[in-house]
């Protein structure tokens, strides 16, 4: 046995019933967890601007906010990619993933909530004009879900590779274009000029779209998958949209009606952010079903 493993005490005795269980305690030149998960670089990878109790919770809240939507990215990308194969179940699946990670990040927003606006003003002067309204990565989940907007683009001219991203994903068919093409697929009178619109611009509700949804809603049983498919998409849209709400809140009891960081008036813009509606034609839909 190990030195470290000898005396009494909950810890020797806990690494005594591991040893005798057949753990690994030996990882030299073998892949260990650490390893595997990079944590060297992860757990490195937080530096305050301040040494401000409280800061660390602000920059692993936005961190960690961030690992998942480079998860959601992934899974979006993944759900269209299947759409357009035509494999719904799996599209469906990676949908309902998605959804509920925005539920666990409404969640997390209580966690942030504990930030007392006393706090907050301690350092958020050092922050300068840094904001969550420069991510990349939540720039690039609304314009794959179709709310393409150009001027977005602006503040990332600085960093090439973040612009060549965005800008790829400006001009690609969105998460509900696919679905509009399977619609078109399926046998639904799509408009052909909706269907060949300018795909930079962000969406518009088309009448034909919307009367293609009243024909699955009103005839489930023929169109069970693509019924199915709409109601994953608006689970989808309501946790997004709660989690935007959410955000909104949070930001109201932490800085009040100050302007932002990032140059905006603040909450008064973050709530108009929630009059954006991703798929437009599913919620007006419901009032003629
Ligand atoms: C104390 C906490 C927070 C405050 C006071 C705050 C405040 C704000 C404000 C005022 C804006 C509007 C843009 C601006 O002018 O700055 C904004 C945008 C944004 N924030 Fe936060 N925020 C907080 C936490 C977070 C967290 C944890 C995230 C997660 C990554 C986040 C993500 C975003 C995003 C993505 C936007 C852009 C929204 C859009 O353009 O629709 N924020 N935030
Ligand atoms: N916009 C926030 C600052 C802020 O929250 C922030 C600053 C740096 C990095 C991420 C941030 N989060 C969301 O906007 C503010 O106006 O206080």
């Amino acid at each position: 046995m190990n030195e470290t493993h000898k005396g009494s005490g909950p810890a020797s005795l806990a690494a005594g019933v591991a040893e005798r269980d057949g753990a690994h305690l030996s990882l030299a030149g073998e892949m260990s967890y650490g390893d595997y998960l990079s944590l060297d670089q992860l757990l490195t990878a937080q530096h305050p601007v301040s040494d401000h109790h409280d800061e660390p919770l602000f920059i692993i809240q936005h961190q960690t906010t961030e690992l998942w939507l480079k998860l959601i990215l992934h899974e979006l990308k993944g759900a269209r990619e299947a759409i357009d194969a035509d494999r719904l179940g799996q599209a469906e699946k990676r949908m309902s993933r998605v959804a509920r990670i925005f539920l666990q990040l409404i969640q997390a927003w209580d966690v942030l909530a504990t930030l007392t606006p006393a706090e907050y003003m301690e350092f958020r002067h050092l922050l300068g004009k840094s904001s969550g309204f420069q991510s990349h990565q939540y720039r690039a989940v609304e314009f794959i879900l179709g709310n393409k907007n150009e001027a977005m683009l602006l503040p990332h001219a600085h960093r090439p590779d973040l612009h060549a991203i965005l800008d790829g994903l400006l001009r690609e068919p969105s998460l509900y274009d696919a679905v509009q093409r399977l619609l078109a697929r399926r046998g639904f009178a799509v408009a052909p000029a909706h269907l060949g619109r300018d795909l930079t611009k962000p969406y518009a509700a088309d009448a034909s779209v919307e009367d293609a949804w009243l024909a699955v809603y009103r005839d489930v049983d023929t169109h069970w998958e693509l019924y199915h498919l709409a109601e994953k998409l608006v689970d989808f849209e309501q946790a997004f949209r709660n989690w935007r709400f959410a955000h909104m809140t949070t930001v109201a009891r932490i800085i009040g009606f100050r302007r932002g960081t990032g140059g905006t008036s603040g909450v008064n813009y973050l709530e108009s952010m929630l009059k954006v509606r991703l798929f437009p034609e599913l919620w007006d839909v419901r009032t003629r079903i």
